[in-house]
């Protein structure tokens, strides 16, 4: 199977290949959060883990910042990364430099209440997806589950690194936008991190790749 580039990103074969599988995935899971509702928690591989990024986050950094750079979507690429499913790759030759814009989280815009309606709560809890970003201090939360909404871009497929992540997250929240910048120079090849922070892996530390 081919690639594809959609918007300047492109895909590898093997994306595309998965983005197949993913629609019999997520058929499988909601067949599967049925039958959680009545049995209780699967296993970890049906559940999601987590859905809050609470690293490096500064509430309410001023919008100018945004201005400053332009998005360098053109330069990435999503592909296989080891251990962690798809990830975004750096594949210019230019360098992004520290404080360079990186591209901004974009999905589906929900308020608690809508969260609540489309991820009916299991035993009190919202079942929230590894996909939702929540702005704080809003209660609204940035849902990129669906990768065919128009509203999602490439960001959803940045992976997280504790240990030396070349990205950080910033958000205003009252023009309820996050978005991504180097945190140092991100050179041809490296792939997009950014620390998902120790409350999204609570319980799933096992998993970090
Ligand atoms: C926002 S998604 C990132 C894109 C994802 N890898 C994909 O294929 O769509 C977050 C999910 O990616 C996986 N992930 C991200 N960083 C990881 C890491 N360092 N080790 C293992 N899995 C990781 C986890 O399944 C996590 O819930």
């Amino acid at each position: 199977m081919n690639g594809i580039s959609m918007n300047g990103i492109s895909f590898s074969p093997s994306f595309v290949d998965r983005r197949h599988r993913r629609r019999r995935i997520s058929r499988l899971q909601s067949i599967l959060s049925t039958v959680e509702e009545s049995l209780g928690p699967l296993l970890p591989i049906f559940t999601t883990v987590g859905a809050v990024s609470y690293g490096f986050v500064s509430y309410n950094r001023p919008l100018w910042n945004l201005k400053k750079a332009l998005e360098v979507g053109e330069g990435i690429e999503v592909r296989e990364s080891s251990g962690r499913g798809l990830g975004a790759f750096y594949v210019k030759d230019d360098v992004i430099k520290p404080g360079d814009l990186v591209g901004q989280y974009k999905g589906d815009l929900l308020t608690l209440n809508e969260l609540s309606k489309k991820y009916p709560p299991v035993n009190g809890t919202i079942s929230k997806n590894a996909y939702l970003y929540e702005i704080r201090e809003s209660s609204l939360y940035i849902d990129a589950s669906d990768e065919n909404s128009d509203s999602v871009n490439w960001t959803r497929f940045i992976n997280h690194d504790g240990k030396d992540p070349n990205l950080v997250v910033e958000q205003n929240a009252l023009h309820k936008i996050v978005w991504f910048e180097a945190k140092r120079e991100i050179r041809k090849g490296e792939e997009l991190c950014f620390d998902y922070g120790d409350k999204y892996w609570e319980g799933y530390e096992d998993l970090i790749v």
